[in-house]
């Protein structure tokens, strides 16, 4: 497949598609309309837990709000809404529409349907049923059924990476759970990112790399579904070729700020370099994720509890260590095709840490 150099001296927005850019001139800046909720920082780096916000009253309320939310998702990450039982999987939809829409989204971007939801499926075609029990079935990127590494850590992942345009922001509500065990783990791609040396910075920042989810052709034939080949949420997700180039380095249109987008889920090749030198680095930015636990954050569910995070700017892994059942819906929305501003700047920088 072509791969793009990234040309320097050409311009400072590198990648991206004319077909899909945010609609946004300048990042959101915060106007105070979530001030008054119950509030706090569950690490210094990653995640923000509400108390008294309720998705349904922010569906009623202003654009404003929206607009807030969407910023505080793409600062801290991942936000934890505790306390949404009552919330229905529409709502969410309508939620997740309002929430993409008011941060600026393509106008060609709408909510992604999975390659794998089965056609007619109950919730409609834009919501993923996450359980433990297609879960038992295999298969999925712990890839239960053959001989793969049994680490918790192999989970880890951004969603849908490998779709030409990607999700922005993603929501899942957990209904059903263990008794104990099923957490989900967050991490920051910004930090990530602000943990590298200025010359390593600069070099990531000239590379593309090939996201690839052609493992999900066999998943189909496998589960007796056929893969979903129609509009998967922009003109630009179509067809059986489940592979995207990436800048290895993306601005989040939202915030301004610099993220490092590989995830060992679904970026199998850095471009353009040897393939020794593209495993060596990937290994080495998959365990900068996985080894600094003072960039995540880890979420201990109650049912009916709901997360929103910005899938450009994190990473996320299930806990696989329950066995009653865990189940729960997914939606997740489409944002821009990928780019890096190179005059964008990193949290660190743009917030003086
Ligand atoms: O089940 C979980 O904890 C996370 C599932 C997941 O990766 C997702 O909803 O995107
Ligand atoms: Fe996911």
């Amino acid at each position: 497949m072509p791969s793009a150099t990234i040309d320097h001296a050409q311009d400072a927005i590198v990648g991206g598609h004319p077909d899909s850019r945010p609609r946004l001139a300048k990042p959101l800046t915060y106007a105070g309309t979530l001030d008054s909720f119950q509030q706090f920082d569950v690490t210094p780096v990653i995640g923000r837990e509400f108390s008294g916000l309720h998705l349904r009253d922010l569906l009623k309320g202003s654009d404003e709000q929206m607009r807030d939310l969407a910023l505080t998702i793409s600062q801290r990450g991942v936000v934890f809404l505790r306390g949404q039982g009552d919330a229905t999987p529409m709502e969410m939809k309508d939620f997740m529409l309002r929430l993409t829409e008011a941060s600026g989204c393509p106008a060609s971007s709408d909510l992604h349907v999975h390659p794998l939801t089965e056609e007619g499926s109950e919730l409609g075609d834009q919501v993923s049923v996450i359980s433990s029990a297609k879960q038992k079935k295999g298969g999925g990127l712990t890839h239960q059924l053959s001989d793969v590494s049994r680490f918790a850590s192999t989970g880890w992942h951004s969603d849908i990476t490998f779709e030409k345009v990607p999700s922005d922001y993603a929501m899942l509500k957990i209904h059903t759970l263990p008794p104990t065990g099923g957490d989900t783990l967050w991490a920051s791609g910004y930090e990530i990112y602000d943990r590298l040396s200025p010359p390593m910075k600069a070099f990531l920042e000239t590379l593309t790399a090939t996201h690839d989810a052609s493992f999900f052709h066999d998943e189909a034939e496998r589960l007796g579904n056929p893969l979903r080949k129609d509009k998967r949420g922009s003109p630009l997700n179509q067809g059986g070729d489940l592979r995207a180039v990436h800048p290895l380095i993306r601005t989040n249109p939202v915030t301004g700020w610099k993220s490092v987008y590989v995830n060992k889920g679904f970026t199998k090749r850095i471009n353009d370099v040897t393939k020794d030198e593209s495993d060596v680095l990937l290994a080495y930015l998959f365990n900068l994720v996985t080894q600094n636990h003072d960039a995540q954050v880890r979420f201990k569910w109650s049912a009916g509890d709901l997360a929103i995070w910005d899938n450009r700017s994190t990473f996320h892994c299930a806990t696989y260590d329950y066995s009653a059942d865990r189940a729960g819906d997914r939606v997740c929305s489409l944002g821009e095709a990928p780019y890096l501003d190179l005059n964008s700047k990193s949290r660190r920088e743009a917030l003086g840490l």
